[in-house]
């Protein structure tokens, strides 16, 4: 049987008069990556937010490690990259890492090795004494992503973490992801790069407020009759 650490029942969400999630239906299970794709303002971010407990549903059920959200103390369990980069920019970007890797609760050692190890998979490692005021924008997002990683969470929480980032650095980055995964941890990505789709193990695409279509990369071409999750994702938008 499979582990649901996600798990996201008929999810509603609405900011105002605007109705932004309908009915949202996704599960992330222990030693899978989830792609959560979707035009932009489909409301990925916001599914995102509410798998966090830091947007409230208006509607349904939305449960992490068999919790019900929201749960202050289910944060300390997830590595979360956001879009915005909360970075202290009069620091370094090792002080950075030291900052939230001690507030994650990790001990000194163990803290300088997984610096070590984050900055090294997201090429950082010469520029962690610098201050990250003078990071360019892909250099923070980098920051950010190895500072999601830090304390080996159960669960990654990633919203569009390569923006910005060389194809071959992104590779690399996607190699560490599988690594995660393979050690039976959890990771729900969002991407706009339809390459890094096919790359997922079960991919969920959020349209009209739903989760149209959610299975493994090759299921969903098979029953669209194409060759790339870009096409998928174009055939769905274009028969909404
Ligand atoms: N706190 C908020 N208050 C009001 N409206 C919001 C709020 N957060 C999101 N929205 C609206 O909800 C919609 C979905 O936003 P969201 O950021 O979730 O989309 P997205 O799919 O992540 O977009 P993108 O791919 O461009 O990042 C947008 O119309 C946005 O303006």
């Amino acid at each position: 049987m499979n582990t649901a650490i996600i798990d996201l029942q008929h999810i509603a969400k609405q900011f105002g008069s605007q109705t932004v999630l309908k009915d949202v239906n996704l599960t992330v299970n222990a030693g899978e990556i989830v792609g959560l794709i979707g035009p932009s303002g489909a409301g990925k971010s916001t599914v995102i937010k509410v798998t966090l407990g830091m947007e409230v549903a208006n509607g349904g059920s939305a449960k992490v490690f068999n919790t019900q959200l929201p749960d202050r103390q289910l944060l300390s369990k997830i590595g979360y990259m956001a879009q915005t980069d909360a970075l202290y920019t009069s620091l370094s970007g090792r002080e950075n890492l030291k900052f939230y890797g001690q507030m994650k609760g990790i001990d000194k050692q163990k803290l300088q090795d997984e610096i070590l190890h984050a900055s090294k998979v997201v090429d950082l490692t010469d520029a962690l004494d610098r201050r990250v005021a003078g990071y360019s924008g892909g250099m923070m997002r980098r920051l950010s992503l190895a500072i999601a990683l830090l304390g080996e969470p159960d669960l990654l929480i990633l919203d569009e973490p390569t923006v910005g980032i060389d194809p071959a650095l992104r590779r690399q980055i996607w190699a560490e992801l599988a690594r995660v995964r393979d050690a039976g941890r959890s990771i729900l990505i969002t991407t706009h790069v339809m390459d890094e789709a096919e790359l997922v193990d079960r991919v969920a695409l959020l349209l009209d407020g739903k989760v149209m279509a959610f299975d493994k990369p090759s299921v969903l071409k098979e029953q669209y009759h194409v060759g790339t999750i870009e096409d998928v994702f174009l055939k769905a938008e274009g028969a909404e």
